[in-house]
């Protein structure tokens, strides 16, 4: 838990500081959080069928902002199911909600974050390991200090958006109303052939006039917001309808000037790509939560020119971030899936609109590609080009609601032609689910924002590409700089988040090698060992499984018993004896 009583260390406003290292790599000035890292890498050559690797070593500095800003989010969809749930959610846990429901009583959470409710291991303490919270790691964002707005074509406020999404328990809608009727989507840019012919009845809240004048008034909405609410910084979300895909046409989209010239000229350009515009033109940070190409190359170039992060695609919130875990499993295991059916239905708007043969294409394409990188990185069980047949399905029936069910068949080959085949069934609330990734993706990206580093070899310090790819881990199809691999598999993605993190705190990247546990005499071993065997000579008896450590560790492999300890002369404070004497 965070200490409360910890006193913010010296220098300044900050974050969280509840994680602070003592190294001599690492600095805290009134600014910033500065490290020194080495990062090691390899490259590989082949020659004559040998490989040569030759590890390589860069030497970084991390500086990392303490302030953290009071952040805007501004969400396409709004009024959706997500837009509203997310938006509910923040302010149940602002307000310390709890409601009544058939099973008893219910207390606002942020489960499913992962910065919010997942662990990463910090090291040994004097009991084990000390797993802390990731939002501990670096000053962050909380969720509960987010400001919301938005833009939806439907005018609905969200207290009745809240209640047409039919995701919360009504308990809970009761006591949100009040707040969440005050909250009223902008008018939206609407353009009918990008989202389903089904959605047009929702549109009673459009913007009118050419695309540029629409983007303007959109980049208008962002500054408005900003000044209203007082918000030090905005990110931009697309929680909208998934939309049809975008042709990649020479001269109307491929670089950022003709996209420009095609907003002027008033082309075919779509809602998605037109807000992708507004923000990056406000110097807002633009996140794709759905799986169509927003992302055209001259989105990509504007971005890069105005120094704006970019991410996306569509949220990886259930079915194909268990299908990023199974596959990885099964490879990594040395099992060969050799079919993989995904079938899901659904009945909320998200459904109605993926009803539509163009915008299901959309979803199809961000759903399949999730195994690409496991099965290329085997190659003992596939041959180039091989891959697992990849089902994707996907059913509208009204009466499920926003309560997704997904039920996946995978079929693997197994040692000697054996075949092992795993059926799952998955039901859950969708927009329970991609919530929390909304709120890592907004506060991750926030984070980057506050984080440059510098090489020996480049000594000026720089942010991270605008296409920022930490954000994989939440995206079924991760958008990465050109030439980049794209990872999905989820523990590489999530190691990547942690791993980052601990660099900026100049700590080295987990690596799960326990080699304090894998030798026979070490001094490196960990302090409960130490502790045991200096306690055992006098001092009062420890937790068992202090105890349990000692005697695993106790006999050598040849089963005589270990040499004496070395003497214990210097405990940390906290390890002492009463009177604070090192142990004997
Ligand atoms: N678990 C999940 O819910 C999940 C997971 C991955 C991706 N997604 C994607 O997130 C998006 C939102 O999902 P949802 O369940 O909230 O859908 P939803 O249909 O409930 O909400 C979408 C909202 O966008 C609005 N809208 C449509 N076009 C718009 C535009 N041009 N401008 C502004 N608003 C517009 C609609 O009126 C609607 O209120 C979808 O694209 C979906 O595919 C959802
Ligand atoms: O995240 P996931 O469960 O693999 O994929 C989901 C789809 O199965 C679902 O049909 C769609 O409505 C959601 O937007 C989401 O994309």
């Amino acid at each position: 838990m965070r200490p409360e009583s910890d006193a913010a260390p010296a220098g300044g406003p900050v974050g969280s500081d509840f994680v602070r290292v003592k190294s001599p790599d690492v600095k805290y000035t009134e600014e910033h959080i500065e490290a020194r890292y080495s990062y090691h890498t390899a490259t590989v050559s082949r020659c004559r069928g040998t490989y040569t690797v030759t590890p390589r070593t860069t030497r970084f500095t991390f500086r990392t902002q303490r302030s953290v800003p009071k952040l805007g989010v501004m969400l396409v969809g709004w009024g959706g199911n997500n837009g509203t749930t997310v938006t509910a959610a923040v302010l149940a846990n602002k307000l310390g909600l709890s409601w009544r429901t058939r099973t008893g009583v219910k207390t606002a959470n942020y489960f499913g974050s992962l910065l919010q409710a997942s662990t990463v291991c910090l090291g040994m303490g004097p009991d084990g390991e000390v797993n802390v919270p990731f939002r501990d790691l670096l000053p962050m964002v909380h969720p509960n200090d987010i400001v919301f707005d938005g833009w939806d074509i439907s005018s609905l406020d969200l207290g009745r958006a809240m209640e047409r999404a039919q995701v919360l328990d009504w308990a809970l809608q009761e006591q949100l109303r009040p707040h969440m009727e005050q909250l009223k989507p902008r008018p939206s840019i609407y353009i009918p052939e990008f989202i389903a012919a089904n959605q047009e009845q929702r549109a009673d809240n459009v913007l009118m006039g050419s695309k540029a004048e629409q983007v303007e008034q959109i980049r208008k909405d962002i500054r408005d917001f900003k000044k209203k609410s007082g918000v030090d910084k905005v990110i931009v979300l697309w929680t909208a309808n998934t939309e049809r895909m975008c042709d990649i046409v020479p001269g109307v989209n491929d670089t950022a000037a003709t996209l420009l010239a095609t907003i002027q000229g008033g082309s075919e350009v779509s809602p998605s790509t037109l807000f992708a515009v507004a923000s990056i033109q406000e110097g807002c940070a633009y996140i794709n939560g759905s799986p169509q190409n927003t992302f055209v190359p001259g989105v990509v170039e504007l971005a890069m020119q105005q120094g704006a992060f970019i991410g996306g695609d569509d949220f990886k919130s259930g079915q194909t971030k268990v299908k990023s875990v199974l596959v990885d499993f099964l490879v990594s295991a040395g099992l060969k899936p050799t079919s993989i059916v995904s079938y899901n239905h659904l009945g909320n708007n998200d459904g109605r609109n993926l009803s539509a043969p163009q915008q299901f294409r959309s979803k199809e394409i961000s759903k399949s590609n999730v195994v690409d990188d496991m099965v290329r990185s085997n190659n003992v069980l596939y041959a180039p080009g091989e891959k697992p047949d990849h089902c994707v399905v996907i059913k509208y029936v009204p009466n499920v609601g926003d309560s997704k069910r997904a039920m996946d068949e995978y079929t693997s080959e197994i040692m000697m032609g054996g075949t092992n085949t795993i059926v799952m069934h998955n039901t859950c609330e969708d927009s329970l689910l991609a919530s929390p990734i909304i709120l890592d993706l907004v506060i991750l990206t926030e984070l980057c924002q506050r984080i440059t580093f510098c090489t020996e070899e480049d000594p000026h310090f720089q942010t991270f590409h605008s296409v920022l790819s930490v954000l994989s881990y939440l995206c079924k199809a991760p958008l990465v700089p050109e030439g980049a691999p794209v990872i999905n598999s989820f523990f590489r993605q999530r190691t990547c988040i942690e791993n980052l993190m601990r660099a900026c705190l100049g700590l080295p990247p987990q690596n799960h090698m326990q080699l304090e546990h894998e030798m026979q005499r070490s001094t490196a071993r960990p302090l409960s060992l130490l502790l045991f065997r200096s306690r055992v000579a006098g001092f009062p008896s420890l937790s068992s499984r202090a105890l349990n450590a000692g005697r695993v560790h106790g006999r050598l492999a040849n089963g005589s018993p270990p040499p004496p300890p070395p003497p214990v002369t210097s405990l940390p404070p906290h390890c002492r004896g009463h009177g604070g004497e090192a142990a004997p």
